[in-house]
């Protein structure tokens, strides 16, 4: 595990990774921080030609429906940095007509899993370690230079994210809009990031079905209360509902950006200027519709000893993460910010791309409703 995120944490820096798989060894410069140097050292250290690693969110966006999880794109090093990195994460760009793409090998596929685990955007410069130049990439990972990890290991890594969360600390923190409430904090194994559930009134009052809310860290909203988005007054809403309700818990989890992280976030408005939605914003980075996954709130439930609850919320797929991960949904319950021009174009994406229920708000621009469980339909 520790190899796994001392690489994530040479990526970050902009330094290349050596990733090891049965079927070939690869070496991977992240494509953040890929400049024309990096892009003649790569081929030149690995004595084979580069090529770029993108998911097939990406090359849907450039026009290729791809079946592979990733695909290589074979590329010259004349082509110069500017137009890989285009070519991975600029809007309007398209593929040189012989550039198609070819199925990544295990090792680039576990690649672009570092990339997203740590948070950069999901694309790579990789380059197959020949027979010729084993050696000397070995001397440069035995000598510390070159950080090695295995792609066995961060699948590993991957799969089992949650499944140490220890409870470090916890204190009592009264809110303006919940008097009774503990702050309880949750760290993953690897120690990179932190889960808050905030635990509202008195356990022994609560109801059978426990009102929960899982609610997605969003600094810009729910910290500065931007108007792109509604998260700041579902996060007041919900802490406010909560309390009325008799008590329960919010999970604040750490997964901005819907789980691309803040800087990919950034990079998605940015998009979004131009004239793409949230979905196709995220899409253009080579982001699925929804990176999110929900082991790490499961296990907080179940450390927590909830397993029956009235969820806050009006998004189908959070219902379907605890069905499947075994807490039953009792009961839904909407819960709304408020419409204003800045987002009503993100909560319509939301809407009508992702199938969240939020025609009240839409309809009316206000509301708050309790709404008998609907399951969510198949996309
Ligand atoms: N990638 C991306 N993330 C966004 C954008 N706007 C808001 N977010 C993130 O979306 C997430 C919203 O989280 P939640 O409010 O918990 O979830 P939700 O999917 O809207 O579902 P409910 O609020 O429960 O109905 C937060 O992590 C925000 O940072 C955007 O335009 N792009
Ligand atoms: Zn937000």
């Amino acid at each position: 595990m520790r190899q796994v995120e001392r690489a994530i944490f040479d990526l970050r820096r902009g330094l290349p990774v050596l990733v090891r798989a049965a079927s070939g060894d690869v070496v991977v410069h992240p494509l953040e921080g890929c400049d024309d140097e990096a892009l003649t050292a790569l081929p030149a250290l690995a004595g084979n030609s580069a090529a770029l690693a993108l998911t097939r969110h990406r090359l849907a966006r450039l026009g290729i429906d791809f079946g592979p999880r990733v695909g290589l794109v074979p590329v010259d090093p004349d082509d110069g940095a500017q137009a890989i990195v285009a070519w991975a994460s600029d809007e309007t760009r398209r593929l040189p007509v012989d550039r198609q793409p070819v199925a990544a090998a295990p090792a680039s596929e576990a690649a672009l899993d570092l990339m997203r685990i740590g948070l950069l955007i999901p694309a790579a410069v990789v380059a197959e370690v020949s027979q010729a130049q084993r050696a000397q990439v070995e001397a440069l990972v035995a000598e510390g230079t070159v950080l090695a990890v295995a792609a066995e290991q961060i699948d590993a890594y991957a799969g089992s994210r949650s499944r140490f969360l220890k409870r470090t600390s916890d204190a009592e923190i009264p809110l303006s809009h919940a008097e009774r409430a503990t702050f309880v904090m949750f760290r993953e194994a690897d120690g990179m990031r932190e889960h808050i559930a905030i635990v509202i009134g008195d356990r022994a009052e609560w109801s059978d079905a426990v009102p929960v809310r899982l609610h997605s860290a969003c600094l810009t909203g729910d910290l500065f209360g931007s108007l792109r988005c509604d998260c700041g007054e579902q996060l007041r809403e919900s802490v406010r509902t909560i309390d009325e309700r008799g008590g329960g818990v919010l999970l604040y989890l750490a997964q901005e950006g819907r789980g691309i992280g803040l800087a990919n976030k950034l990079r998605a408005y940015t998009l979004q200027d131009g004239g793409l939605d949230t979905v196709d914003a995220d899409q253009v980075l080579g982001f699925g519709e929804d990176e999110r996954t929900y082991e790490v709130a499961l296990e907080m439930l179940e450390q927590l000893e909830i397993a029956r609850i009235e969820l806050l919320t009006n998004n189908p797929e959070k219902i379907a993460a605890m069905d499947q991960g075994g807490v039953e949904v009792v009961n839904r319950r909407g819960i709304y910010g408020k419409l204003t021009k800045q987002n009503r174009r993100y909560l319509d994406a939301k809407a009508k791309r992702a199938g969240h229920w939020l025609e009240e708000v839409l309809d009316d621009g206000e509301g708050k409703s309790s709404t008998p469980l609907r399951r969510p339909v198949a996309r």
